[in-house]
């Protein structure tokens, strides 16, 4: 009871060079694994059966298949681990055999696990992560789908030019309530218009038009 008052911290980690361990090759591994592809992650996978898909992956230097049944020493070294077999006993030794201060993912033990995995939705820099702290992982899938006609493919690039302009407002100006202010203009709507229609002429003379109103009230 108390604990279902208590609210899960969303964080987005930084995996490069870190070791993931996943117990498990069948489909649930093979979805957690293709979201931890990209992210530079030493990926360890134990399980004697590996999908096909997750073998096409093994081309690719960051991972590794060792093709054998769970044993405690397979997650000593890592960071974050997911247990992703189809046998609870196997996942329930991965989860006994952790420690405290490791990340687990237990697919099939939402109180055991210490991080669920959200639905999430990426356009380049932007990732929007919708989690339902395991009532409904298909509900969190479905807003996502909601969100991504909303966030399309041009989010990429707006993106992209926001990152962009924003490290040269904060290069430019050091007034800091300046700054906060430009910042803030520079989500108006037409920038994103501009984005979309390939305006960037257009684009960069409305960012100077703000600079120079600013200037104009010193
Ligand atoms: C707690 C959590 C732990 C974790 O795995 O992190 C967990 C647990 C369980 N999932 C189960 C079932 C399903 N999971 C999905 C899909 C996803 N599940 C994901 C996350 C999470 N699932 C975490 C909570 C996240 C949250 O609530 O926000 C997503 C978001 C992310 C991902 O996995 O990458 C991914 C969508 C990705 C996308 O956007 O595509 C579907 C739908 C489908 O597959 O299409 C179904 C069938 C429909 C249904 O059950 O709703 C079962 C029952 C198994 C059984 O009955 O045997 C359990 C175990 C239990 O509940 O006890
Ligand atoms: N969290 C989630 O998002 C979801 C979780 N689930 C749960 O996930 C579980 C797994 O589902 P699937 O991937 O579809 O099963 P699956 O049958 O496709 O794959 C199971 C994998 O576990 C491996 N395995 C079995 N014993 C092992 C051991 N001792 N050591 C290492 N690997 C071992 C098998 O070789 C196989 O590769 C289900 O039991 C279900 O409860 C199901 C749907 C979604």
């Amino acid at each position: 009871m108390g604990e279902s008052r208590l609210k899960n911290y969303p964080i987005t980690l930084k995996l490069a060079g870190k070791q993931v361990v996943v117990i498990g090759g069948g489909t649930v591994a093979e979805r957690k694994i293709h979201n931890l592809l990209d992210t530079g992650a030493v990926i360890n996978v134990i399980s004697p059966v590996a999908t096909a898909t997750i073998q096409s992956w093994l081309a690719t230097t960051k991972i590794n298949w060792k093709k054998k049944y769970f044993e405690d020493d397979d997650i000593k070294d890592a960071l974050l681990i997911v247990a992703a077999t189809n046998e609870r006993t196997v996942n329930q030794r991965v989860l006994k055999a952790s420690r405290p201060h490791q990340l687990i993912n237990v697919v099939d033990d939402p109180e055991g696990s210490n991080f669920f995995v959200p639905s999430t939705l990426h356009r380049g820099k932007l990732s929007i992560s919708v989690s339902t702290s395991g009532a409904s992982p298909g509900l969190a899938k479905k807003i996502v789908k909601e969100l991504a006609s909303k966030y399309d493919e041009d989010y990429e690039e707006y993106l992209d030019f926001l990152f962009e302009t924003r490290r040269f407002i904060q290069k430019n100006i050091s007034n800091l309530k300046e700054r906060t202010e430009l910042l803030t203009q520079l989500l108006d709507e037409r920038f994103l218009s501009l984005t979309i229609e390939q305006q960037y002429e257009k684009r960069d003379q409305l960012i100077n038009k703000l600079m120079l109103k600013r200037r104009d009230s010193e």
